[in-house]
């Protein structure tokens, strides 16, 4: 596994827990926004409905208040008689009918309250009766409208036919608003003989108008937008737009226009808005009037209406909601919270964990060399109960014993391995570590499978707890080397090393012994001193190193001559023994004999150099006695055998001498 660093750990531990979060919020606040960008269309929808409803409305009621007034019959009848005289006149009769138009149509501009300027104007194009919200307008005839496109166009066209202009800035009656946004409407007044008496004008307000439509009034949210067929701006009545009447839609809100003039109606979302729009043309949808047929300039139509909502965001819904949002914060900061602690604790558990590891490997690695120490050790350990039942023991001590360890351990008392000899000194040492002292030793010797005996120290210790004795631990130590190292010292001891016989003390042992067998059993013990014949003057004639060979070559042929059972050995210098058990004076005259006849005709081996034939002959002289086994000691027997050989000496030598025991 690859560890990678905290803190790529951490950084992932946070944006896990945040994506997490992430993908779950973002369903709920997805289906949230989309419910809201539905309702937002609805709102925008039925606003941009109401808008133009009532923008329809009231122009149609503004359509039909002129047709309905230019039927009016005292207008009619005042018309005819300016017309019927050759040169206006201003009687008695038109006063009186002027007057009552003045008062009609002071009442129609004040109750209505959505029209600049009401004017009757004559088929001359000579205004006759007018009125205005401008006070400082003149009284009749006041204008000529003879040039004026609203009355050519109204001249040109039928009864309740209407001509509907684009709309324009015009001087405001208000002292704060100098300038007002106005369109004019006019027909003709047409007699009842169907002869055309003049135009009936009526000036709208239009900023009046818009001003009474709900965005307007801030009663629904959104903001409403009405440009005329070239994207100019038509909505003024507004703070702010006054300014913008007549400014191209594209120079601000160039995605806007491409929607409104791609469609006649439709929702599309822009940027950050969502627009509603719809067209609307004055000439052809205006079924809801009493109108024949309205002229209007084609470039200004349709006119185009759209409701522009802010489009809802996240981040709006999320700001319209403080205590969502901290309660948002809270999860992503607790969700990035978790993954960090969750990091920082599991990494610092994972350290834990390698430490235990490494320990537990530390522990393992030491248990195994202990262990290994324990079975290899180079003395052996084993572990008793306290019925001296085997329940433990080490590879070595098996592999000195010739056993497995499934064929020991809880099946063998120990004290089985030991020799019977040494068993006893075994059984005193663990009744030690049972006892007070729970100490013991001894040295035994182990009874081994193919038969071989090991001597062995044994050092056993209790192991004692609150609950008294458990087991006992041992330490066997193999003393077989120290044994050999002893046995190699002792017979060096009692070894000539030239001859590789037995010397004076060897012989004195061996004497203890087979002076008590002797004296057992009844047998006769001899002894027989032996000593090369003028040695003297061997070394003198050949030198030292010949006088050894021939010394080594007389203890070989003696060893030749002489039964396995013979002591023979070397009491110093040319001088040898020979202890002789149950042999009798005869038999032991019979071997002084038989030896010093072998030496005499046996010359020694010798270099050439030395002989000519390399060969040196030498004789011996004799003492033969008998060990008495009363004397206790071989001393006695020893001083008679020598004797014996210093009379053999004084006789000529080469010869056996006997020397009884005195009585
Ligand atoms: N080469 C050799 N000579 C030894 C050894 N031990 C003793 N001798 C010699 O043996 C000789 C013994 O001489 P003596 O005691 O005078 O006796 P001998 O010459 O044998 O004369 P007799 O015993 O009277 O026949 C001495 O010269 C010793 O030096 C030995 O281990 N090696």
């Amino acid at each position: 596994m690859i560890i990678k660093p905290l803190w790529v750990r951490l950084t992932v531990a946070v944006l896990l827990p945040v994506a997490l979060v992430t993908l779950t919020l973002t369903p709920i606040f997805t289906s949230h926004l989309k419910d809201r960008a539905d309702g937002t269309r609805r709102s925008a929808e039925a606003l941009l409905a109401s808008e133009y409803d009532l923008l329809l409305r009231s122009m149609n009621e503004s359509f039909n208040q002129v047709l309905a007034t230019a039927e009016y019959p005292q207008l009619k009848r005042f018309l005819s008689r300016q017309d019927a005289a050759p040169t206006p006149t201003w009687g008695l009769a038109s006063q009186n009918d002027w007057e009552q138009l003045e008062a009609l149509f002071d009442t129609l501009l004040t109750h209505f309250g959505r029209y600049t300027r009401l004017a009757v104007v004559d088929t001359e194009g000579r205004e006759w009766v007018a009125t205005s919200t401008v006070p400082q307008l003149s009284r009749p005839p006041v204008a000529d409208h003879g040039a004026t496109t609203a009355f050519r166009k109204a001249m040109s066209l039928q009864a309740r036919d209407l001509y509907v202009s684009s709309l324009r800035l015009s001087a405001s009656g208000g002292e704060q608003a100098p300038a007002t946004t106005v369109i004019d409407i006019a027909t003709p007044i047409v007699g009842d003989t169907g002869e055309r008496l003049g135009v009936l004008l009526f000036t709208l307000d239009w900023s009046r108008l818009t001003t009474t439509l709900p965005h307007a009034l801030g009663e629904a949210p959104g903001e409403a937008l009405l440009v005329d067929a070239q994207g100019k701006w038509l909505l003024s009545g507004t703070e702010g737009q006054v300014e913008r009447f007549g400014q191209p839609l594209e120079e601000r809100w160039d995605d806007a226009w491409s929607a409104l003039s791609a469609r006649n109606q439709g929702t599309v979302i822009l940027e950050d808005h969502l627009l509603a729009f719809r067209s609307h043309d004055i000439r052809t949808q205006h079924y809801r009037s009493q109108a024949g047929m309205i002229l209007s300039e084609a470039e200004t139509q349709p006119w185009r209406l759209g409701i522009l909502m802010p489009r809802p965001s996240l981040w709006g819904l999320l700001k319209e909601n403080p205590v969502q949002l901290l309660a948002i914060a809270l999860v992503y900061l607790l969700s990035g919270a978790f993954g960090v602690f969750w990091v920082l604790s599991n990494y610092r558990l994972r350290g834990l964990r390698q430490r235990a590891l490494a320990f537990s490997r530390e522990a393992r690695q030491y248990a195994g060399e202990v262990q290994d120490l324990y079975e290899h050790a180079p003395c052996g350990y084993h572990s008793l109960d306290s019925n001296g039942r085997v329940i433990k023991i080490n590879r070595t001590e098996l592999d000195w014993l010739g056993y497995r360890a499934d064929e020991v351990i809880d099946r063998c008392h120990y004290r089985n391995f030991v020799t019977p000899e040494t068993r006893a000194a075994f059984d005193a040492a663990f009744q030690k570590v049972l006892g007070e002292g729970q100490e013991g030793s001894a040295e035994c010797e182990l009874l081994c499978r193919d038969g071989t005996r090991l001597p062995v120290a044994i050092q056993g210790k209790a192991h004692v707890t609150e609950e008294g004795f458990q087991y006992s631990r041992a330490m066997v130590f193999d003393l077989s080397e120290r044994k050999a190292l002893e046995e190699k010292l002792k017979m060096q001891a009692l070894t000539d090393p030239l001859t590789g016989l037995g010397n004076r003390r060897y012989l004195e042992d061996q004497a203890v012994m087979e002076i008590a067998r002797a004296e057992r059993s009844g047998a006769s013990l001899s002894l027989i001193a032996i000593d090369l014949d003028h040695f003297k003057r061997v070394n003198d004639t050949y030198g030292h190193d010949v006088g050894d060979l021939v010394l080594q070559a007389f203890a070989k042929l003696a060893r030749q001559v002489l039964r396995d059972g013979d002591v023979l050995c070397r009491m110093g210098g040319e001088e040898f023994a020979v202890l002789l058990p149950d042999t009798n004076r005869e038999q032991a005259l019979q071997v002084a004999e038989r030896l010093r006849e072998a030496v005499a005709t046996t010359p020694a081996k010798v270099d050439q150099d030395v002989t000519e034939d390399g060969a040196l002959a030498y004789t011996t002289s004799l003492g033969v006695t008998l060990v008495s086994a009363r004397e206790g000691s071989l001393k006695p027997a020893i001083k008679r055998a020598d004797q014996g050989l210093y009379a053999a000496k004084e006789a000529g030598r080469n010869r056996a001498h006997w020397q009884p025991v005195s009585p």
